[in-house]
């Protein structure tokens, strides 16, 4: 069923759950003890989508929207309800060892870290049990210790590491079997901007070092935007939007931003000639403009007005997000321009 060329393809997925009903109340705890009545959870229906080697993918939705689950089914830690999945040639179910060599999943909400030791030690079980040689675990682990900066910190006890610390050694004993493909559930939560920023430089070198594939989930949407060319969105476990992310911000919100600083005060009935003004203080405004109108919006506001500095940016795509969420259908879809993207190596 996998074309060659993917590194993961998953076809018609489904994920229930049964889950056990139980009313509040000590009466219903003690009737449910023996009759228990169960209700299925549908986490993931009817999903398909392919990957291609080297991609950067985002895995987005709202909370419960079922990315987790598909993440935890495409590393074999879940068995699917329905549907077919391979990853890398393997079935992931089957939890073979060449297939665990071949991926990693870290979850930003868990640790594999040992609580107590430094992180230098649980680099060395991993490397026990992946059958690391010498050479490739040195070379890898000075790589690793390079592009994160962790060489100080691997050998304090893992318990007296700041969370950003903490979350660079996870990174690093998730990859120091250099897996060929990353599951990331938010790898990034909780972190500052300038870790973050740190993790995400250090994700995008990666996958260009080793042309590694790359899914990752995050709320945090400007992880998604730095890092991840392609989208694949689902919500209440069904396909939303695959494609290009940039295409599904244009047809969502196929407007620009303009954000202004003057030398002085501007009359708000000025700027309302060119666009939408979204805000507006002395000295500082955001025009919001279609996008075809953006060069005359600009050469008429560096005609008629004194501007100090000037920037032009895409709607945030939280909002874009939120807009597609609400139920407003993006015009490129599935089938539509973005959707052929799925075969393209993330640039
Ligand atoms: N072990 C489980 N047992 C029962 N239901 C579960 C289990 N794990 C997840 N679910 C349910 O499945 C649905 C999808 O959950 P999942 O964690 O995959 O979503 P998610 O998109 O990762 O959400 P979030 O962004 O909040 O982490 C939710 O309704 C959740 O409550």
């Amino acid at each position: 069923m996998a074309e060659a060329s993917s590194s993961i393809v998953v076809e018609s997925l489904s994920k229930t759950y049964q889950v056990h009903e139980r009313a509040a109340g000590f009466s219903a705890t003690v009737r449910s003890l023996f009759r228990r009545r169960t209700k299925a959870v549908h986490a993931v229906e009817d999903l398909s989508f392919s990957i291609a080697p080297g991609e950067r993918v985002g895995f987005l939705g709202p909370n419960g929207a079922g990315k987790t689950t598909t993440l935890k089914v495409l590393s074999g830690l879940l068995h699917p309800s329905g549907g077919k999945v391979e990853v890398a040639g393997f079935v992931p179910r089957h939890r073979e060892p060449d297939f665990l060599k071949r991926i990693t999943l870290v979850m930003g909400q868990k640790q594999q870290l040992l609580w107590d030791l430094p992180p230098a030690e649980t680099f060395a079980v991993n490397r026990a049990i992946y059958g690391i040689g010498d050479a490739d675990f040195k070379e890898t682990l000075g790589e690793l210790e390079d592009l994160l900066g962790i060489a100080e910190i691997a050998t304090k006890p893992t318990r007296q590491l700041s969370l950003g610390e903490r979350m660079k050694c996870e990174l690093a004993a998730a990859l120091l079997h250099r897996p060929e493909i990353l599951f990331l559930d938010e790898p990034t939560i909780g972190l500052d901007v300038a870790m973050q920023l740190g993790v995400r430089e250090f994700i995008r070198r990666y996958n260009e070092r080793r042309r590694a594939t790359i899914v990752l989930t995050s709320h945090y949407m400007d992880d998604v935007a730095a890092l991840c060319p392609r989208v694949i969105v689902i919500d209440k476990g069904r396909l939303r939007y695959d494609g290009d992310l940039a295409a599904l911000v244009r047809s969502m919100r196929p407007h620009k931003r303009i954000a202004l600083h003057f030398k002085n005060p501007v009359d708000r009935a000025l700027l309302e000639r060119v666009g939408a003004v979204l805000s507006l203080d002395p000295g500082h405004a955001v025009l919001q403009v279609p996008q075809a109108e953006l060069r005359e919006a600009m050469s008429w506001l560096l005609g008629r007005t004194d501007i100090a500095d000037l920037t032009v940016e895409d709607p945030p795509l939280e909002e874009v997000m939120r807009e597609l969420f609400s139920g407003v259908e993006p015009s490129v879809g599935p089938e539509g321009e973005a959707a052929g993207s799925t075969g393209g190596a993330a640039s």
